[in-house]
């Protein structure tokens, strides 16, 4: 069974369909790139895979689970989670806390517990500190845990997005456009970081980027989006090679 099954998905802002009939089939472990130009609709994708936006057509499965139209809460915990653009930390909040906030989706005890600290609470955050650090280890930040996260270096901060939506433990990794802003060295470290993620947390990787040489070096697989619809999809070499691609996106 695929990881991620989507068919004809679409949505339209007012007078503009932002994104028509949609599909992609992400296996398990798979790394998977969605390229296009700007205003193609590649963030709608994700919007629409996150429940941000519910789409008017089609239907996605999370390994098997149909989720088409829940709210982003309840994606989440069936396990997607994202990275943004732009990124969006918690910019006052502590590394180690930043990471805890994504755990906190999947560990429910109650207000109250939480207010009077009983021992359960008290408990469950000793096991979200020690879970929050292993991830900070792999990493490589546990050293600022207690650093407030905008006093990071950009590449720092990037790394930290991702380790706090693993946090959330998910099924599906979506990173949106991670080497931007990046220098080559900074970009070639991500790389081999997102290989890592994908091998030593068997995870499976959707990734928008306009960096070819990331997309071309670590994608197995991706998809073209033109104006909302998928122009091609396949082999990444193959795709690359496309000419029509190359003349809507690559040639540009
Ligand atoms: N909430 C919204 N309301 C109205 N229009 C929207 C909304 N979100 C996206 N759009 C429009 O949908 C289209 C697709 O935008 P989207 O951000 O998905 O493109 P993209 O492929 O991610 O582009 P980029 O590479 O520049 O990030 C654009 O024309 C955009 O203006």
């Amino acid at each position: 069974m695929a990881m991620l099954e989507v068919k004809n998905l679409g949505i339209s802002f007012g007078g503009l369909r932002a994104v028509n009939g949609f599909h992609i089939t992400i296996e398990k472990n798979q790394l998977y790139g969605l390229i296009g130009p700007n205003g193609a609709g590649k963030t709608t994708v994700f919007n629409l895979l996150t429940g941000v936006y519910k789409p008017d057509a089609g239907s996605i499965l999370l390994d098997g689970k149909d989720i088409t139209g829940e709210k982003d809460i309840e994606i989440s915990k069936a396990g997607i989670a994202r990275t943004f653009q732009n990124i969006r930390l918690f910019s006052q909040m502590s590394v180690l806390d930043n990471v805890k906030v994504g755990m906190h989706n999947h560990h429910e005890y109650s207000v109250l517990a939480g207010i009077f600290h009983t021992p359960k609470y008290k408990k469950e955050e000793a096991l979200m500190d020690e879970k929050a650090m292993e991830l900070l280890k792999v990493f490589d930040l546990a050293d600022m845990a207690e650093t407030n996260a905008s006093n990071l270096p950009y590449g720092k901060q990037r790394r930290l997005e991702i380790a706090r939506a693993l946090a959330t433990d998910p099924k599906l990794l979506l990173l949106d456009e991670p080497a931007a802003g990046m220098n080559p060295k900074e970009t070639g470290e991500l790389m081999d970081m997102i290989r890592f993620v994908r091998d030593h947390f068997d995870m499976t990787i959707l990734l928008i980027e306009h960096d070819m040489k990331l997309v071309s070096g670590i994608c197995e697989k991706l998809t073209m989006l033109n104006f909302g619809e998928v122009l091609a999809e396949g082999a990444t070499s193959e795709v690359l090679n496309n000419p029509q691609v190359i003349t809507a996106y690559l040639g540009e």
